[in-house]
């Protein structure tokens, strides 16, 4: 006889139409499979249209500004402490409409995360069983695995939901962690709880900034902790709001909103304050006779006191030495970064191809980390020196070795990097006199100085980059062939960011280097995606800080951006009909855009002329 687990026969009770199993299923998921059979919902069929027009989303969310704003803060914080394990966060309002989503990317691809989207529906009336409907029906935190979701279509997705609820226990939000397991996840149902405390009590802060805020509680050292009581105050007295762990360790007692503070504990109000207000601890009694000890968090108007918080912290990108410092999930890059670790311990001189601003920089610097060298990293834009002055620069020169050299003379770049990495920055652009010498140079590591007699061994890993292409410039004879054989014994290929598959990451990442602790949702993210980043990751960075400089807030939404900085770039009139000279032409028009309006900047990282950058921008 076939064994059946408890929610398995409580399934097929379901789908028969039969009375549920004792025992089988908690009481709460057998009171809403209830209320839904109640109904008439067929627990086989598809739930559909529940999700609302996107002007009713951004009018809910204007609704919910405070909320939100603290809420997204969290959800950054809580999705970078469960980061990389498949999963959704989740905000919803007190309707249980999602108003926002930050998700991993393996998620947000998945049939379970297309169904929790901005817009989406999850009251039970419209979506059966499931966590943010019933935390909001119950106000209590709520866990549904798999196929405890009423709908057969939502069984393999696993919520974990809390809301937030104002002092007087209406809920105000709904936060929800998903995934597309059946995994019993109590960790992420802790951490989900948290947050909403979090938010609870930073409402708290938020609504009540001219008034006095304290902390209480019977254990000292709880004091700095979610379990702690928070009681904002008025200036005389009158007790204005207070948090549910609050209400929860005053149990007995009239702790009611509008009831004066000596209701409720037996020190008066002027001699609690008088040990408040000069910083400290006090320990009281209540009215029940129970000892807190209290501190001020806040006073008034006359400034914050202190606030306790967590500790914010950054996504679990970076991992283990020897992993890039940088996004790198990208499957391709990926491969070619696990392969670049055996070329580098094989002393391989390293080309990185790519367009502007794909990380060539951060990739040579990565280089140089494999290698464990204990010199120098010493870069070198080959396309800023002038050719006459290009050899002495590498290799050094005499006392007085050619006019305008340096008095004591200098030992080159090459030298400076003995035991380290010279990097050849945009190394198209070495003047043809000096590719020569950079090939004697390379072939046997050693250097001599300009005007001098003397050869120095060196021992240099060397990186060179470009985002010229090397081959046509072989073919056209502007750049040696022997050359490039002996730079690209291994190159590295930086995806330009338009065709990463980490393109989540990345934005999520420069989210938390331009300011940490800050929050993008998925929608955002789903915007940018859109624009095919002529600039890669040096322009996404800037939309970004700008975004965030523009918002004044701690979070970026779909509307954080300009028209022009998610409209696909345009070419200018010249290059529009043209297929080969457009792409070229978007490209100095973003990076011009992303150099903030400057035409040399652009040039110089383009490698071209101002009178052709100009060209394309004016
Ligand atoms: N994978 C990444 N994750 C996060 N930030 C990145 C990544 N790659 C590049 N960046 C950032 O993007 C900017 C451009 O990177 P970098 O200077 O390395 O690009 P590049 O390809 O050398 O540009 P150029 O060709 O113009 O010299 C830098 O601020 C860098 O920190």
């Amino acid at each position: 006889m076939q064994y059946l687990s408890g929610i398995d026969r409580a399934r097929a009770a379901l789908e028969r139409g039969d009375r549920f199993p004792a025992g089988a299923l908690s009481a709460a998921v057998a009171e809403s499979w209830q209320r839904c059979r109640d109904l008439g919902l067929d627990p086989r069929a598809t739930p559909q249209g529940n999700v609302i027009a996107f002007s009713d989303v951004n009018r809910r969310r204007e609704t919910n500004a405070a909320l939100r704003r603290l809420a997204l803060a969290e959800m950054q914080l809580l999705h970078s402490q469960i980061a990389g394990s498949n999963f959704m966060i989740a905000l919803g309002d007190a309707d249980g409409v999602v108003l926002d989503t930050i998700s991993d990317q393996r998620f947000a691809d998945s049939a379970a995360g297309r169904s929790i989207i901005p817009g989406s529906v999850w009251n039970e009336s419209d979506r059966g069983t499931n966590a943010l409907g019933l935390a909001a029906l119950r106000r209590e935190p709520v866990a549904i695995y798999g196929r405890e979701h009423y709908f057969s279509c939502h069984g393999h997705l696993s919520c974990m939901a809390a809301p937030i609820l104002d002092p007087g226990g209406h809920v105000l939000g709904l936060l929800d962690a998903s995934c597309s397991e059946e995994a019993r996840q109590q960790h992420t149902h802790a951490l989900v709880r948290m947050a909403a405390a979090q938010i609870e009590n930073g409402l708290i802060f938020q609504e009540r900034a001219e008034s006095f805020i304290f902390a209480f509680h019977p254990r000292v050292e709880y004091l700095d902790t979610l379990s702690a009581g928070l009681l904002a105050v008025s200036q005389d007295g009158e007790v204005l709001s207070i948090n549910r762990p609050g209400v929860h360790l005053l149990t007995g007692l009239p702790a009611t909103l509008g009831i004066h503070f000596d209701g409720l504990f037996e020190a008066g109000f002027g001699t609690a304050m008088d040990g408040l207000l000069s910083g400290g601890v006090i320990r009281i009694r209540d009215r029940a006779g129970s000892g807190v000890f209290m501190v001020c968090r806040q006073i008034g108007q006359r400034g914050i006191v202190e606030r306790p918080q967590r500790a914010r912290a950054v996504p679990a990108v970076l991992s283990s030495p020897g992993t890039p410092d940088f996004v790198c999930e990208d499957p391709a890059l990926k491969r070619s970064v696990a392969d670049l670790a055996r070329a580098v311990a094989l002393r391989m001189p390293i080309h990185v191809a790519g367009e502007t601003g794909t990380g060539k920089e951060l990739m040579a610097r990565h280089v140089h980390d494999l290698s464990g060298r204990k010199g120098e990293f010493v870069a070198l834009n080959c396309g800023a020196v002038p050719e006459a002055l290009f050899i002495a620069e590498i290799f050094g020169h005499e006392r007085g070795a050619y006019t305008n050299a340096r008095a004591d003379g200098a030992p080159g770049l090459a030298r400076t990097a003995d035991r380290g990495t010279l990097f050849l920055d945009e190394v198209g652009d070495i003047p043809a006199s000096a590719q020569t010498a950079l090939l004697r140079f390379l072939d046997s590591m050693e250097v001599r100085a300009v005007g001098s007699q003397k050869t120095h061994k060196v021992d240099v890993q060397i990186v060179s980059a470009t985002n010229r292409n090397l081959e046509e410039m072989v073919a056209s004879r502007e750049f040696r062939a022997d050359l490039l054989y002996r730079l690209n014994a291994y190159t590295v290929r930086m995806p330009p960011l338009r065709s990463r598959s980490d393109f989540a990451l990345v934005v999520q990442h420069l989210m938390q280097k331009i300011a940490p602790g800050t929050a993008i949702t998925d929608a955002a993210i789903a915007r940018l995606s859109l624009r095919s980043w002529p600039g890669n990751i040096r322009e996404l960075q800037s939309v970004l800080q700008r975004a965030l400089v523009r918002q004044h807030l701690e979070f970026v939404d779909e509307e954080s951006f300009t028209e022009r900085e998610t409209a696909p770039e345009d070419s200018c009139e010249d290059c529009r009909g043209h297929a080969l000279s457009r792409h070229k032409c978007r490209e100095i028009r973003s990076v011009f855009r992303a150099s903030g309006d400057n035409v040399s900047k652009t040039a110089r990282m383009l490698g071209l002329s101002r009178t052709t950058v100009y060209k394309h921008v004016r």
